[in-house]
């Protein structure tokens, strides 16, 4: 679950007061999500989603995420707006913790996308890369291969207490990702965390975007390629579901074509779009009790993909005829 904070109906309601979005008729806590507490908002008027930002969020890059929500969705993206308060302000803080009250897109998460669905979220990505290109905040990415290389490093030898094959792994991985990851692909505001769980489809439609406290200026194509890591394979990894790959990345290209040069980088980036995943969740599964009331996510779920992706080579990313 993720409703970390209690906040009482008069609470919401003073709250709610300082926006101009009617009465408060009703707030439900959300069940999804594990970094912040959301509520679903139901005034008189319309619906929307209260967020309170409790761990992982610097306030200083709020501006940032806040202000992207609105760049996007006013070039055409299907990204919420935020919803700025009487003043002006795109965030407010209650009981010491910053919140954020922003537009409800309709939509659900597939659990297992079909290739339609992966097509219209490919080029969702990149009609997205492209409206983000001539946003003017910038944050840089606090999550690259120095990075994950730090987190590996803090887990320590508690690594292999999660699996026992997690140490070779990284120790056979990390040294090429470090030395070989490029420097000179075009870069935009990217997503940097499209997962499915990140999406809101309406049928093959994609009805929203959400959750960009990830986004970050990088590579385009090492956007593409957390996305492909994501959505084209089962659940733990153990499965590449071609079709949906493909479709992916047709979809992509509708809209946004890569460059040689993106492409020839693809097979690294998806190695280092696995990695990125296998470091943090390594870290969160050592720094997260196991009675915790977040479920932790598996490391080995990425471990898979990254073997999948060292041994396929170009061969999910070569144009299809
Ligand atoms: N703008 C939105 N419109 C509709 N539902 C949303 C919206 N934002 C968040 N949600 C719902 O809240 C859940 C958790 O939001 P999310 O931003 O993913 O939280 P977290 O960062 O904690 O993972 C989502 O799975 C979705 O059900
Ligand atoms: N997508 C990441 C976890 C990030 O959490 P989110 O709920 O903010 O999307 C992963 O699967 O490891």
């Amino acid at each position: 679950m993720a409703v970390y904070t209690h906040l009482g109906a008069e609470d919401l309601a003073d709250l709610i007061a300082h926006y101009d979005v009617g009465n408060l008729v009703s707030a439900k806590g959300i069940a999804e999500g594990v970094s912040n507490s959301n509520w679903l908002i139901e005034t008189d008027r319309a619906r929307y989603i209260l967020t309170m930002y409790e761990r992982r969020i610097e306030l200083d890059d709020l501006p940032f995420f806040l202000g992207l929500l609105d760049h996007l969705s006013a070039a055409g993206c299907p990204v919420p707006r935020t919803i700025h308060d009487r003043e002006g302000r795109a965030w407010r803080i209650l009981d010491g913790k910053a919140i954020a009250l922003i537009e409800f897109l309709p939509g659900v998460s597939v659990d297992r996308p079909t290739p339609g669905q992966a097509y219209a979220v490919g080029a969702a990505l990149a009609e997205l890369h492209r409206a983000s290109a001539d946003y003017p905040g910038s944050r840089a990415n606090d999550l690259r291969p120095r990075d994950w290389q730090s987190l590996l490093d803090r887990c320590g030898g508690d690594l292999g207490s999660i699996d026992p094959h997690l140490p070779a792994l990284t120790a056979r991985h990390m040294p090429d990702l470090l030395e070989q990851w490029p420097n000179d692909l075009p870069e935009t505001v990217i997503h940097a965390d499209l997962f499915p769980d990140n999406v809101l489809m309406l049928g093959d439609r994609v009805g929203g975007l959400i959750d960009f406290y990830f986004a970050c200026r990088d590579f385009a194509a090492y956007d593409v390629a957390v996305t492909h890591a994501a959505w084209s394979f089962d659940k733990a990894g153990s499965r590449y579901r071609e079709d949906v790959g493909s479709a992916l990345m047709a979809g992509y290209e509708r809209a946004r074509p890569l460059s040689s040069a993106e492409r020839a980088a693809l097979p690294l980036l998806a190695r280092g779009a696995a990695m990125r995943f296998v470091a943090t969740r390594a870290f969160d599964w050592l720094d997260t009790p196991e009675d915790a009331l977040v479920t932790r996510k598996d490391p080995m779920d990425f471990a898979r993909r990254l073997e999948f992706y060292a041994e396929a080579g170009d061969a999910p990313f070569a144009p299809k005829a």
